[in-house]
């Protein structure tokens, strides 16, 4: 079994070089073998149960919507409460499941998913329209997240070790880490493998059982994890898988009286509904549920005179249009200022016009957004876009059978603009000039969000006023803002961006367990 002291110290999965021609038909041998299987039917798993329900979710490619990923089967609230009896009795064996072999189903799980990791990349690649890095990019995510918490689980179950009481005549004194109860775990489809693997993870390495309700536009990858957990041997009814509607099986679960806490990650508006429900008590509950719930972004990158601007150009065009600007992290607004605006603007447009759009699986460097609702939504802020900027590149729908969108620049906008201030989610650029870089980070931190920020400058004394001055929880300094790594940069943000739960770092699992002292005479 793996121990504090036998276990090897973190580091992060490498990124694959696809430049390289047999990493390259490696992914592509890979997404052949995952096409095979497409449309396949999956169960919910309740307890050792496989349950085949008549509703299911239909997953669609959204680079090729007549291409069916698979009919995943749909919880009702009878399903759910069923999950939630099966989960609050493996919770009563699970929890006194000794940390270090909880961590080992986790450190099994990481060695099954790297050996398989193409596979994991390729279905995210069919089921979420990422490109070959982004997938990639999402798996290595994931088996981090699987290694650090189970890491930081043995850490934790040392900790009078390593965080030792005062000691004092007549006593032994103790403190451990106790898991919670049962958690609704619910994750977005965006890091469709990553966050639902880390948030997860996370929960049950601390001792708790869960009910995992994935996001309806990408069950399937999440079925993956979960049928790879169960191979790894993780007793039933630790995880119970039960997709479901978010409004039916999600606000039922929220509320239900036996919850513990629940895990959320996606947008402001579910995430202040979870908060609120998960507020009251239901009859029957004895405790304040915990909500651990991170959320939207409108984040950005501010540009001073005196940055290397060609990387500053392309750090804006990175975080704006990687995986179609569908991430929380993504820099969907710039300020720069005046003196250098014009030169900054024209080299973001340069670099935005050359990104192809197409079809994931053949690698194209920008995908489909991720269904009907994302891509109506997105038109229509380009729209309003066209009344508030304006328009340098883009501007409407892309070629192809799925959701494609331009990659979309608007400058000159205000930053009061709709555009500057509402999480958009997908690849819209808004660009403001600021008279100075004082007013640039000014106008950056004019938002309800605070998730992720960078400041590009080669003056040290300002770089050491943004530091301090730039209120976001993940702040880069001469790079781009998102691709946070797990242990490295842990992740969360501020103010309407969510709990600031920083996935990924040292304080994470504590949101998942209560510290108990016990104290004995001697
Ligand atoms: N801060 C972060 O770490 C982070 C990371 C990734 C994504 N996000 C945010 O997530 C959003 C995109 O993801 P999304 O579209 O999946 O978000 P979403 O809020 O629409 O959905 C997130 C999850 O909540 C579920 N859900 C919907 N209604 C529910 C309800 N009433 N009760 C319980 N669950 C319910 C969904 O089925 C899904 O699983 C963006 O706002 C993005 O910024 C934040
Ligand atoms: N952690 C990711 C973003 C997760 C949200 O979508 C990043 O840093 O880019």
């Amino acid at each position: 079994m793996n121990t504090l002291t036998n276990v090897k110290p973190f580091v992060n999965e490498p990124f694959t070089d696809f430049s390289k021609e047999e990493n390259k038909q490696a992914m592509e041998a890979a997404i052949a073998k995952v096409k095979a299987e497409l449309g396949r039917e999956y169960p919910l798993h309740i307890g050792s149960k496989k349950v085949m329900t008549d509703a299911r979710i239909v997953s669609i490619n959204p680079g090729d919507k007549d291409e069916v990923i698979g009919r995943v089967s749909k919880a009702d609230q009878a399903l759910a409460e069923e999950a939630m009896q099966t989960a609050l009795q493996a919770f009563e064996s699970w929890k006194r499941v000794p940390a270090a072999e909880r961590a080992d189903y986790l450190f099994k799980a990481a060695e099954l998913m790297r050996q398989r990791k193409h596979e994991f990349s390729a279905l995210m690649i069919l089921e979420s329209g990422k490109n070959y890095a982004e997938a990639d990019a999402d798996t290595a995510e994931a088996i981090d997240f699987i290694e650090f918490y189970a890491r930081e689980m043995l850490r934790l179950s040392r900790i009078n070790e390593t965080q030792p009481l005062t000691k004092i005549a007549g006593e032994t004194n103790n403190l451990t880490y106790i898991p919670l109860g049962v958690g609704v775990v619910i994750p977005p489809w965006n890091f469709p493998l990553a966050i639902c693997v880390g948030m997860t993870t996370a929960a049950v390495v601390s001792g708790n059982t869960v009910l995992l309700k994935p996001a309806s536009t990408t069950p399937v990858i999440a079925h993956k994890f979960v049928a790879l957990m169960e191979e790894v041997g993780l007793p039933a009814g630790v995880i119970n898988y039960i997709p479901g509607s978010g409004a039916e099986v999600g606000d039922y679960l929220t509320t239900h009286p036996k919850t513990r806490f629940v895990s959320f990650t996606g947008s402001k508006e579910i995430g202040l509904r979870i908060n609120r429900l998960a507020a009251e008590t239901a009859p029957g509950q004895i405790w304040i549920k915990r909500v651990v719930a991170e959320m939207g972004g409108k984040d950005g990158i501010v540009v001073d005179e005196t940055a290397d601007l060609q990387a500053a150009a392309q750090a804006i065009v990175a975080s704006a249009f990687g995986f179609q600007g569908q991430k929380c992290s993504a820099g969907s607004r710039a300020f720069i200022v005046e003196s250098v605006y014009d030169e900054v603007v024209e080299k973001v447009v340069e670099l935005t016009k050359a990104l192809q759009v197409g079809l994931p699986e053949t690698n194209a460097p920008v995908g489909p957004v991720i269904d009907q609702g994302s891509y109506d939504k997105i038109l229509n802020y380009i729209e309003i876009g066209k009344t508030e900027g304006k328009l340098l590149a883009g501007g409407g729908k892309a070629e192809g059978n799925g959701y494609y969108i331009e990659p979309t620049v608007f400058a000159d906008v205000d930053g009061k603009a709709r555009i500057m201030q509402e999480e958009i989610f997908g690849p819209v650029l808004a660009i403001g000039k600021a008279k100075d870089w004082k007013e640039a980070i000014a106008l950056y931190n004019d938002t309800e969000f605070g998730l992720t920020g960078a400041f590009f400058s080669s003056d040290e004394d300002r770089i050491e006023e943004a530091l301090e001055t730039v209120h976001c929880g993940n702040l880069y300094i001469n790079r781009k803002c998102t691709g946070a790594l797990v242990g490295v940069h842990p992740f969360g943000g501020f103010n309407m961006s969510g709990t600031d739960s920083k996935a990924g770092g040292y304080d994470y699992l504590l949101l998942f367990t209560q510290a108990k002292l016990t104290s004995r005479k001697n």
